[in-house]
């Protein structure tokens, strides 16, 4: 009601409302209502009963028809005297019409301009990424933080080899690769000597909302995707050599990071350069008189193999001075930078390498190339430097789309990464008496190279993919080299996250080691620990938890570790055996004929239940891939039409509901599927433990009692506890849930429905 307000007021009032798109004044929100009056469409008409104004109504004046303009006016005034205070409520509820009808106008012309803009861009993109467009908009968050942050990099200084600090560690960016671009994906990676920070691209709590969580870490050397192997190598490498010479020290250098990454593109070109420049340098220092050797050999799935002698198998043992030895590994003599090489091309081309998801060519084993200079005649060693390409850590979720041997082998790599990772930490607390390199043959076979009487040196040279589908896995390498430069009483001096900070969680991740639910835990803590259990310091640990063994391995960690183990044992017996190559038959422990080939000649049961299982997990692995992709493209595709309705451009709201519709009709087809067939593969994992069982138990006797049962007295034992419990326990279990029809497109669930 405009009674009481001064008209001169409301002309200006309404004034305003007509330039500025403010929140509306009462008087302006009922012209606005009025104006929606199918009356007011008549309003310019002669009104035959009379004008009515809203001080008319308000005083009890006689009602009429609608307010209008023109004619309208001339008997109101007469009537009433009111008739100014018509025009002015008309014009501006006029005025208001416009104005709105004219913002909707320009949001609908910004809108259109936006979504023109973004698919120019979106095709510009398309067009350098070979019709392969990355989310634009993550790309342009990504952007943004750079020209923001951008700075100018550090030069980059060689390293001083002779600097007090423990373990030196730089990071290498690969570029990113074509099947990287063809799948869509975007660099995340921003390296800026001595920065290096993963962008993480996620989506808000709505689902909907794109946002960018970015980490950022500092590193002796950070080499971006530009730098090459020669930059890397003089500015990391080259320092080294002179210095090995002149000190008799010994170096070691590691190229770590996640599978694909460039660890061996890195290590390979290090090796090579390292041949020339080695052999420049002992000519130099002559007076030494030091001859060069080479020994170069794998450990894979925990066991040394002699690469410069067709992968014999070797042994590890510790003499009186508790040294440790590696029996029979051959170490050849060069005269010059080209024996070497060959001899490192010899290494190289015997690693046991496999197709993975992530790397066609993944190495599955630790390359530890070690380079002598000893004294001619004398043979003691002067100086040593060794080269690991370690085996690329892998996400449990890689690993998962090979087969089962794969996984055995990340478990395996996984396990000695984290030993790796404790041991350099240890020799870096001085708090720490122990140091736990017998966590894994890995550390046992560094022990010499990490602890020796003269001076030495650890570089780690951590390598990350920039692809988007790999940033938290280049996270947590980035916090695992990070955390090798803590000391006591420090701070780590960076891995900020922008955004939501390092959780503990987060920090867990970093040892590449799952952390495991309470209910698994509690499983994992009844079991009575196996004897490879007790072996390793991550045991010793678990005896004496105040021992301080293994400083800041959580307690799930230790649990996971020991539960990871105990299900890999009987596997790594077979992978062993498997992996035996013709060399090592009738040799010292050589493996022969497969493990497995007994077994499924004495269970032909068991075998096909293997090989079903496998079919399965193979299965069941795409199943949720594809599950997954469908479920993203879903998810874009609900934003979009989601981001349609609230910018008014989609008006059909009819359209919009049955669009919504659909999508959430697939969303619950696809994912019925998964779990019509994850049913199938529970059941084929039981019948997979009992026959494990079966031939676990057959062995177990056939060692007690000699000849080996035949399978038709054999007792099959039950299903283990902890698989029942966790059978019992899940919605899939077929036991329990009866098994879901599956749908056609379209059709819903009975329950659904
Ligand atoms: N800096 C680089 N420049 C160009 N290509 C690179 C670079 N780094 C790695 N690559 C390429 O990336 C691919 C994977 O590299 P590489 O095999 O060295 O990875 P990795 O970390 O050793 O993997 P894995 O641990 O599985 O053995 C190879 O094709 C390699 O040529």
């Amino acid at each position: 009601m405009n009674v009481g307000i001064p008209s001169n007021r409301r002309t200006a009032q309404a004034g305003q409302n007509a330039g500025h798109a403010r929140p509306r004044s009462p008087e302006t929100k009922t012209g606005a209502n009025r104006a929606r009056s199918p009356a007011l469409g008549k309003s310019s008409a002669p009104n035959p009963s009379g004008p009515t104004t809203r001080s008319s109504i308000a005083s009890g004046g006689p009602p009429a028809g609608s307010v209008g303009s023109g004619s309208l006016g001339k008997g109101a005034h007469s009537a009433h005297g009111a008739q100014p205070n018509v025009r002015r409520v008309t014009s501006s509820t006029v005025e208001e019409i416009r104005r709105i009808d004219a913002n909707r106008e320009q949001r609908r012309r910004q809108a259109e301009e936006v979504r023109r803009s973004r698919q120019e861009e979106a095709a510009l993109l398309g067009a350098q990424c070979g019709g392969h467009a990355p989310d634009i908009d993550f790309h342009r968050m990504i952007q943004n933080y750079r020209q923001q942050n951008y700075r100018q990099p550090v030069r980059f200084e060689p390293l001083d080899p002779g600097a007090p600090d423990g373990v030196m560690v730089c990071v290498r960016k690969r570029p990113i690769m074509q099947h990287e671009v063809t799948n869509s994906e975007l660099d995340c990676v921003t390296a800026c000597n001595p920065c290096a920070v993963i962008h993480e691209t996620k989506l808000k709590v709505d689902g909907i909302t794109k946002c960018l969580e970015s980490h950022q870490f500092e590193f002796d050397r950070v080499f971006d995707e530009e730098c090459t192997t020669e930059d890397v190598y003089t500015t990391v490498a080259s320092p080294i050599v002179p210095w090995v010479l002149a000190k008799g020290g010994r170096a070691t250098l590691f190229a770590y990071g996640q599978t694909g990454s460039g660890k061996t593109f890195t290590m390979t070109g290090i090796q090579r350069l390292l041949t020339e420049h080695l052999f420049e340098h002992v000519r130099r220092y002559s007076a030494l008189d030091l001859t060069v050797s080479i020994s170069f050999f794998e450990i894979y799935g925990g066991r040394p193999y002699d690469l410069l002698n067709n992968r014999q198998r070797l042994e590890t043992l510790e003499d009186a001075n508790n040294e440790v030895q590696i029996a029979g590994l051959v170490e050849r003599g060069t005269a010059n930078p080209q024996e070497m090489q060959q001899c490192i091309d010899l290494g190289n081309s015997l690693r046991t390498t496999q197709g993975t998801a992530i790397n066609r060519d993944s190495s599955r084993s630790h390359a530890i190339c070690v380079v002598f200079l000893r004294k001619t005649g004398g043979g003691s060693i002067h100086g040593k430097v060794t080269l690991v390409d370690l085996a690329g850590s892998e996400r449990a979720a890689d690993s998962k789309s090979s087969i089962r041997q794969r996984r055995v082998e990340g478990a395996q790599i996984n396990k000695s990464l984290l030993a790796l990772k404790e041991c350099i930490r240890a020799m870096g607390d001085r708090r720490e008496a122990h140091v736990p390199f017998r966590a894994s043959k890995l550390t046992l076979v560094l022990r010499d190279a990490f602890i020796s009487r003269g001076p030495a040196k650890t570089i780690m040279i951590a390598c990350i993919s920039p692809g988007m589908a790999s940033a938290d896995h280049s996270v947590n390498t980035l916090r695992y080299s990070d955390r090798l430069k803590e000391h006591p009483g420090q701070h780590p001096r960076s891995g900020k996250t922008v955004e939501d900070g390092d959780s503990a969680a987060g920090r867990r991740l970093s040892t590449g080691i799952r952390t495991q639910s309470p209910d698994r835990k509690l499983q994992s803590q009844r079991r009575s620990p196996s004897p490879t259990q007790e072996r390793g310091v991550i045991a010793g640990a678990r005896q004496r938890p105040n021992s301080g063994t293994v400083p800041d391995l959580s307690k799930d960690e230790v649990f996971d570790l020991h539960s990871e183990e105990e299900l890999l044992d009987e596997d790594l017996e077979d992978l062993e055996d498997k992996h035996a190559g013709p060399c090592q038959q009738g040799g010292q422990g050589g493996g022969g004929p497969s493990a497995l080939a007994p077994a499924a000649q004495a269970f032909p049961a068991a075998s096909q239940a293997w090989a079903e299982s496998r079919h399965w997990e193979d299965r069941i692995v795409t199943q949720h891939m594809h599950a997954l992709q469908e479920d993203a493209r879903l998810l874009t595709k609900e934003s979009e039409l989601l981001s349609q309705v609230q910018q008014g451009a989609a008006y059909d709201l009819e359209w919009y509901a049955l669009e919504v519709d659909k999508i959430v009709r697939r969303k619950v087809e696809v994912y019925m599927n998964l779990m019509e067939d994850l049913a199938v593969f529970k059941t084929q994992l039981k019948r997979d433990e009992t026959h494990a069982g079966a031939r676990r138990l057959s062995r177990a006797d056939a060692r007690a009692e000699g000849p080996q049962p035949a399978p038709s007295t054999l007792n099959v034992p039950q299903t283990s506890p902890r698989l029942q419990a966790a059978m019992d326990g899940h919605p899939c279990n077929p036991q329990r849930t009866p098994r879901t029809p599956r749908l056609h497109a379209g059709e819903l669930p009975s329950d659904v429905r």
